[in-house]
C-alpha cells in the first residue's frame, strides 16, 4: 500500500494550480443521469472518488469516457440498470447522490445504504424524507434503499430539519425533473450546492434562489446535456494555504476561487498572514513568522467548513498561544488528534472541542489516518516536524487530493510517495 514520507520543510514558496472540486464534481457527475443528450464535465480532478463515480455510472449502463484535459463525457442512451451496489457505495459515500437522479428520471432506484464512516454516523433520513414528500415509496430492505414512484415525482414543500449538503443536492436533482414546484427551505448554501444548481440550470432546470437557504425548483419534463466546468476546490486551496502558513512561507494558489473561502481566509489573517486575492488567485504571505493561535467553530456555509478543521488543528499545534477548535457537524471528526499527539502536539480533547497549546516544532513519526482531511493534516504536520514523517493508508488522500506529492514538491517540500 502506498505511503507518503515527509521531510521537515523550508518555508513553502511558489505557485500551485488548484484542481476542480471533488465535492462539486461528484454530484455533478451523478447529475449526468438526468441528461438525455451528451453531457461533458470539465475541470474534473483525477481522483479515486471520480473513478468510482464513473464506475458507478458505467455499472448502470451509461457510457462514460474519461477524456484528456480533466474532462468526462457521459451518455445515458444505454442506461438500463437502476442499482448502486454495496461494493461501490461502501468505498464512496457520495454514491447516495445517485438516488435522486435515478428516481426522478426512471422512477426506480436501489441504492445500498452507505452506513457510517470514520468521521461519524452520516445518516440519510433527510434525503429519504424529502423524496417521500415528493411521492416516492421507499423501503429499506437487505441493506438497500429501494425507492419507486409511479409516473413523475411531484413538487413538494420541504423544510430541512438540519442543513444537509447531500440531502439538498439529492432533492435539487430530483425536483428538477418533478411535476410542479418544489421549495426546499433551510437548504445548504455551500458553494458546491450552488455549482450543482448552476450545472442543472445549464441543463435546462428552472431553479431560483441559488446560493440562498430557500431553493425553488419548477420541474421540467426533460433535461439535456451541456458542457459544464466544475468550480475550483476550496478545501484543496485552504489545505495548501495552511501548509504555507505553518511553514512561514509565501505561496500563490492559482485557478482558485477566493469568494468561496472567506471564513478560512479571515482566520488565516487572524493567524498573522497577509492575504491578497485576485479574481482567480489567492496569495498568502507569513513573512517568515510563526502563526498565532486562532479559535475555530465549524458550521454550515458561510461559517467555517468542517473539511478545514483538521488542517487548522495543525496550525494551532504549531502556533503561538492556545486555540480552541470546536466541531459541530460530525461527532467523531478528531481522528487526527491522537496521531498529532504522537508527533508531540499538546492537545486536550473535551467533548467536541480541542484545546491546542502551540509548540515550535513537532517530531516526525509514523502516523496514519482513517479519513481524508485528517490525512491531509498529518502531511502538513510533517512539514514542521523534525525528522521524517510517514503517513500510511493514503488511499484516503487519493480520494480527495490530486497529485498531492507533486504539488507539494512544486512548492519546495520533500513529500515523496513510496509504493
Ligand atoms: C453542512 C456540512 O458542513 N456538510 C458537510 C458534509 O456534507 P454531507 O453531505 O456528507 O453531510 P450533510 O451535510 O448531509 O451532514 C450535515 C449534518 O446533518 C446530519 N444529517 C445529514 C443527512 C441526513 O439525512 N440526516 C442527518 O442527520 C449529518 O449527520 C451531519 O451532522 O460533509 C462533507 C464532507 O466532509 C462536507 O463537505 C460538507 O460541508
Ligand atoms: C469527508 C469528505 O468526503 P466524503 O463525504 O466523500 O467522505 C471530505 O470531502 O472531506
Amino acid at each position: 500500500m502506498d505511503k507518503l514520507t515527509i521531510t521537515a520543510s523550508k518555508p513553502l514558496t511558489g505557485e500551485v494550480v488548484i484542481s476542480g472540486a471533488k465535492n462539486a464534481a461528484l454530484p455533478i457527475l451523478m447529475a449526468g443521469v438526468l441528461a438525455q443528450t451528451d453531457f461533458i464535465v470539465s475541470n474534473v480532478p483525477n481522483l479515486r472518488d471520480v473513478n468510482t463515480s464513473c464506475e458507478l455510472l458505467r455499472c448502470l449502463g451509461a457510457d462514460v469516457e474519461q477524456l484528456e484535459n480533466s474532462r468526462v463525457r457521459i451518455s445515458t442512451t444505454n442506461l438500463n440498470e437502476y442499482c448502486a451496489p454495496y461494493d461501490l457505495v461502501k468505498t464512496m459515500r457520495a454514491s447516495i447522490l445517485i438516488l435522486g437522479p435515478l428516481l426522478a428520471r426512471y422512477g426506480t432506484a436501489d441504492v445500498s445504504l452507505p452506513g457510517g464512516c470514520a468521521i461519524g454516523a452520516r445518516p440519510v433520513n433527510l434525503h429519504l424524507h424529502g423524496l417521500e414528500l415528493m411521492g416516492a415509496k421507499i423501503e429499506v430492505k437487505e441493506g438497500y434503499i429501494k425507492a419507486r414512484v409511479d409516473g413523475r415525482l411531484k413538487g413538494a414543500h420541504i423544510f430541512m430539519d438540519m442543513v444537509s449538503v447531500g440531502a439538498t443536492e439529492n432533492l435539487l436533482m430530483a425536483a428538477s425533473l418533478a411535476e410542479g414546484t418544489t421549495v426546499i427551505e433551510n437548504a445548504a448554501r455551500e458553494p458546491e450546492v450552488t455549482d450543482l444548481a448552476n450545472c442543472l440550470i445549464a441543463m435546462g432546470a428552472k431553479i431560483s434562489g441559488v446560493g440562498t437557504a430557500t431553493l425553488t425548483i419548477e420541474g421540467v419534463e426533460r433535461l439535456s446535456g451541456c458542457e459544464y466546468r466544475v468550480m475550483p476546490d476550496r478545501i484543496e486551496t485552504g489545505s495548501f494555504l495552511v501548509a504555507a502558513a505553518v511553514t512561514r512561507g509565501k505561496i500563490r494558489c492559482v485557478s482558485a476561487d477566493p469568494s468561496a473561502l472567506e471564513a478560512v481566509l479571515l482566520k488565516l489573517e487572524d493567524a498573522g498572514a497577509t492575504i491578497t486575492t485576485g479574481e482567480d488567485w489567492i496569495e498568502l504571505d507569513m513573512h517568515g513568522k510563526r502563526p498565532k493561535a486562532v479559535n475555530i467553530k465549524t458550521a454550515p456555509y458561510p461559517a467555517f467548513p468542517t473539511d478545514m478543521q483538521a488542517q487548522f488543528c495543525v496550525l494551532n499545534a504549531l502556533a503561538e498561544g492556545t486555540g480552541r477548535v470546536t466541531e459541530t457537524i460530525f461527532e467523531n471528526r478528531f481522528m487526527h488528534v491522537p496521531e498529532m499527539s504522537r508527533m508531540g502536539a499538546n492537545i486536550e480533547l473535551e467533548g467536541n472541542t480541542c484545546i491546542i497549546h502551540g509548540i515550535e516544532r513537532l517530531n516526525g513519526a509514523q502516523v496514519m489516518a482513517t479519513d481524508l482531511r485528517a490525512s491531509a493534516s498529518l502531511v502538513i504536520a510533517g512539514l514542521m516536524a523534525d525528522g521524517i514523517t510517514t503517513v500510511d493508508r493514503i488511499y484516503h488522500l487519493d480520494r480527495g487530493y490530486e497529485h498531492i506529492e507533486a504539488k507539494f514538491q512544486g512548492l519546495g517540500a520533500e513529500v515523496i510517495r513510496v509504493k
